[in-house]
């Protein structure tokens, strides 16, 4: 299977942009021997004609240099910024069926926006210049075997040490110096989250100061091996220029030609090391790089959940005998059967941790039962399009999103194109009295915990689902007037209500209460 989804004409694309970049390097490297060859030889005063050809070249060369340059920037970025928007999309539908189970919001931002970027240097900064450079290294060394065998095998050795024994070598340093302080930054990482979401109760608990402290310390040390493999790579860019410079000394005094051709010789060597010497800096890329493009590999190869595409129809609900175990912990649900027929109001009570929510979960189709059996009109609902059975199921849970817009735009979610007084009809219901235009907020920051949970019921009124289910829905509020706003929301709703509550005041009248735990 093709992982990475690259196809023949991202082959022909790339390689197409790698033999421009090569020509301009090409043209670069044939410029400076040229030039210098062109400069000893006027030095020697021949006829003026015997210069001609090479004063042209060089015009030429210089010309095409630039011409090259500019079409291979073209060529290279369309190549990868065609193959990574395929990639992104990629990425983003494999990453869809497990958002629930799978990846925090900071990790699905990792994968669809660094981790492809990274595939993008991979390509850019790491695989076309060592292609590039080994073409270019390898007809240099070829031309300069036929001017003169020593300097051909001089710069093949240089070039071998430079090109492939550095880089190797800064491969091995970066990987033991990332693996090395991979648990220090994995703890930098957590206390900085902490320090972040947790501040107000660090400070209320006086361990603010301290919990600071111990995130500079971590800095600190995180600092001193930085600076430690820092080192130690600039050494290898160091050791790499000292290479290129005794390459051209020793082929300046070897190469037993004619003075015009060694200056063009020594010349030409030290123009083909600026190309590999940037190899060293790209292998190091190319091991932060590869942590990413592994993530995505595993992505890209993960099977999704199996889909169902099956059409939901309002009806019947219906569990039995359904269990749910979290990664072998005690049972969050054991045995439940619940009987949903249209139009059935049941009540869920049960003290905290007793499997409330998990059992409205299962009802909604997001968490699957490990035993037993959740169906829609016969059908299991994992038969059914995940996509669409919420149009047939679904209501308030507690930790559901709101969008950072306004109340308005929050509202249309539920029933995209509803006439403002409709909206504000299922406010008026929900008991939520903030204007339309109000700016919520990201996640609602802007709105007290009652009103967000208002705004969130109001939501579930609109959308109108033939099984509605509510979680906790006045749960913040007081219990005189939650209790108040609940009435309303039942008396406007026609269908199927699966209400879970800690006041068995609230469930009183309905079909059926079933308490669990
Ligand atoms: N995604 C999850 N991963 C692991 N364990 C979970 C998960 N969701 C719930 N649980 C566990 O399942 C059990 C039931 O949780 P659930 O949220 O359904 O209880 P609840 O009755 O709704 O509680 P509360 O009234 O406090 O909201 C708890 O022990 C909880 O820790």
């Amino acid at each position: 299977m093709n992982v990475w989804g690259v196809s023949t004409k991202d082959v022909v694309r790339l390689v197409r942009a790698g033999l421009i970049a090569a020509g301009a390097e090409l043209a670069g490297l044939a410029l400076m021997a040229t030039a210098a060859w062109l400069l000893l030889k006027a030095a020697e005063q021949p006829p003026l004609a015997s210069l001609t050809v090479a004063i042209v070249a060089v015009r030429t060369l210089a010309l095409l240099r630039g011409g090259l340059r500019y079409a291979e920037r073209l060529a290279g970025h369309e190549v990868v910024l065609r193959y990574l928007g395929a990639l992104r999309t990629r990425v983003y539908t494999a990453l869809l069926p497990h958002r629930v189970s799978r990846h925090s919001g900071g990790d699905l931002v990792t994968r669809l926006v660094s981790d492809v970027d990274a595939v993008q240097d991979a390509i850019l900064r790491c695989l076309l210049p060592a292609g590039v450079a080994a073409f270019v290294g390898a007809v240099s060394t070829a031309v300069a075997l036929v001017l003169s065998p020593v300097a051909g095998l001089v710069l093949a050795f240089g070039l071998l040490v430079t090109g492939a024994g550095l880089p190797w070598l800064c491969v091995r340093i970066t990987r033991a110096a990332a693996a090395e302080s991979a648990p220090a930054r994995a703890d930098l990482a957590e206390r900085s989250v902490e320090l972040i979401t947790g501040r107000r109760e660090l400070i209320a608990y006086g361990v603010h100061e301290s919990t600071v402290d111990a995130a500079h310390t971590a800095v600190d040390a995180l600092a001193v091996r930085d600076r430690a493999t820092a080192n130690r790579t600039s050494l290898l860019t160091a050791t790499g220029m000292l290479v290129q410079l005794l390459t051209c000394v020793v082929i300046a005094l070897t190469a037993g030609v004619s003075a015009p051709l060694t200056a063009a010789l020594a010349l030409g060597a030290l123009a083909v090391f600026e190309l590999v010497l940037p190899l060293t800096a790209a292998a190091q890329r190319w091991v932060e790089v590869r942590t990413s493009a592994e993530r995505v590999r595993a992505l890209l190869t993960e099977p999704s959940p199996a889909r169902g595409s099956a059409v939901p129809e309002p009806g019947h609900l219906r569990l039995e005998g359904v269990s749910v175990v979290f990664g072998g912990r005690a049972p969050a649900l054991d045995g439940v059967d619940l009987d949903l027929p249209p139009g059935k109001r049941v009540g869920i009570l049960g003290p905290s941790g007793a499997g409330k929510t998990t059992l409205l979960n299962v009802l909604l189709g997001s968490v699957a039962p490990t035993s037993g059996q959740a169906s829609l009109n016969g059908r299991a609902l994992d038969e059914y399009d995940s996509a669409l059975l919420p149009s047939v199921v679904s209501g308030a849970l507690a930790d559901a999103h709101v969008f950072h817009t306004t109340v308005r735009e929050n509202l249309l979610l539920a029933k995209p194109g509803a006439a403002d007084a409709e909206l504000l009809a299922a406010c008026s219901t929900a008991g939520f009295d903030l204007p339309l235009d109000r700016e919520v907020g990201s996640d609602g920051d802007a709105l007290s915990g009652g009103q967000r949970q208002r705004l969130i019921l109001a939501r579930a009124v609109l959308s109108a689902p033939p099984i509605l289910v509510l979680d906790e829905p006045v749960e913040g509020l007081d219990p005189e007037h939650g209790d108040a706003v609940l009435a309303d929301v039942l008396a406007a709703t026609r269908g199927t209500v699966v209400l879970v509550t800690h006041r068995e005041s609230q469930v009183a009248g309905f079909d059926e209460v079933l308490r669990l735990g």
